[in-house]
């Protein structure tokens, strides 16, 4: 079974009823340059060699399965770099998805012919995070909007100008507007004139990519009640990608919160911040500041590096940085045991323990509280041996392959776990344990 999917004979992550949207399975690899610029200065430098490109791929989107509701605001959340455009644009067939199906209104886009294709495209639109850049300097803002109602043949002349009146108006600007330039707006209106030029061929389905991360803090709110109201009024469907995530409790409905490539969590909003599951979403949740300051919050900062997309860890890949990770079975430690020995193994994995300790310090630094033994306490006597050594590589091998790797965070893909309430889904084994 592949990473983020559902375990056989299980639904998919689907929105319940009245699916837009579904997709199923999609991935996108990219080819990684340096790899193969790496392999082709190899090859150079030994020109006897045959020339092996031995190329690597940067996993952009893995194996990942979601449906969007007709009518919801969908956000899709995570840290920079994890996927969140790439998955977009595969989406949206913008690029080529290396694996997968995206139906859209139950017909399969990619299996559409150009024409068809294209006639897709006029009920799929999306706003970007620069208004500036997407906006041509040179062109009128009426002739910015009319444009792809021109290139879909929609109304005549006149109409089109009288449609880009009105959505002036709907977006919150004037009709008068319509003979402006785009450098004579502000940033939220030139936001403003992206919304009215996606209406303007009247779609179903609006993927916001940003949309307002490059506005002033000032004139967001008043950009997304925007959104919303044209939401509502015109019975859109948004995916509303940020890493902001008070614009998603803000707006969305619901939430996929992406880490690496997958999706680690779908939830209504609501239920995502009040009681979320997975516990990558608990740490994004526990970065975000508390208003109030009489309320002390106890904070777990999210640790260590995000791994390479092209190298991603086996298992779940939130699991080299996972507060959670799910001590091995043969292990047999008490919960404070595993705390203690979660704490010295990622210590020495990221090298982060006090060089200037002596081994019997470290020993008890970490493990003063607790008392290991069996298997445990061999394999932490071991690593001290190598750390006395001063061969902190040997010490986190030792750690890694006995322990870590050990873990079922690291031999199976964790899947969705299916919650009880429909639309809720958490792809950790914590949570699929307990559903057992
Ligand atoms: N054309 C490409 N070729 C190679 N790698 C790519 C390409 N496009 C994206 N990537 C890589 O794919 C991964 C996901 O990138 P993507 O832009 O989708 O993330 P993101 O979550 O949207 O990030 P951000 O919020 O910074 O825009 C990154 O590691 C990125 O470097």
């Amino acid at each position: 079974m592949s990473r983020n999917s559902i375990a056989d004979g299980d639904a998919r992550p689907d929105a319940g009823t009245d699916a837009l949207l579904e997709v199923d399975g999609l991935t996108k690899h990219f080819p990684n340059d340096e790899s193969f610029f790496d392999a082709l200065s190899v090859d150079l430098s030994n020109p006897t060699r045959p020339v092996e490109l031995d190329r690597t791929w940067v996993r952009a989107v893995d194996d990942v399965s979601f449906d969007i509701r007709e009518g919801e605001i969908l956000g899709l959340v995570g840290e920079s770099g994890c996927g969140k455009s790439t998955l977009a644009q595969a989406v949206l067939n913008l690029i080529q998805p290396t694996a997968g199906e995206v139906r859209f209104k139950g017909e399969d886009l990619s299996s559409l012919s150009r024409s068809a294709l294209r006639n897709r495209r006029q009920d799929v639109q999306m706003v970007f995070q620069d208004p500036q850049s997407s906006l041509n300097p040179r062109m009128k803002v009426g002739q910015i909007i009319e444009a792809p109602m021109k290139a879909h043949d929609m109304l005549t002349k006149e109409g089109r100008k009288e449609r880009t009146a009105e959505l002036l108006e709907k977006v919150g600007l004037e009709p008068h507007h319509y003979n402006r330039y785009p450098h004579e707006f502000s940033g939220g209106q030139r936001q403003r004139v992206n919304l009215a030029r996606a209406l303007s061929v009247d779609p179903d389905f609006i993927v916001c990519d940003e949309p307002v991360s490059a506005l002033d803090v000032s004139i967001q709110a008043s950009v997304l009640n925007t959104m919303k109201e044209l939401q509502e009024e015109f019975g859109l469907t948004y995916l509303f990608i940020t890493h902001d995530l008070s614009v998603v409790r803000y707006i969305t409905d619901r939430v996929a919160v992406m880490y690496l490539g997958n999706i680690v969590e779908i939830a209504e909003t609501t239920d995502l911040f009040e009681d979320p599951q997975h516990p990558y979403t608990k740490s994004l949740l526990n970065a975000l500041p508390i208003p109030d300051p009489e309320h002390s919050q106890d904070r777990t900062i999210l640790e260590g590096e995000v791994p390479s997309p092209s190298d991603p860890p086996s298992g779940c890949r939130f699991r080299t940085r996972c507060p959670e990770l799910i001590a091995p079975d043969d292990l047999d430690v008490a919960e404070d045991e595993w705390a203690a020995l979660l704490s010295f193994v990622r210590a020495v994995e990221r090298r982060t323990f006090d060089p200037l300790m002596t081994v019997s310090e470290l020993e008890s630094a970490y493990f003063g509280d607790v008392t290991l033994d069996g298997r445990s306490a061999r394999i932490v006597d071991d690593a001290l041996s190598a750390l006395k050594a001063d061969d902190v590589e040997r010490a986190a091998a030792i750690l890694d392959e006995r322990i870590t790797m050990e873990s079922v965070c690291a031999t199976e893909d964790p899947g969705y776990g299916v919650e009880s309430e429909a639309g809720r889904y958490c792809a950790c084994h914590r949570v699929t344990a307990d559903e057992r």
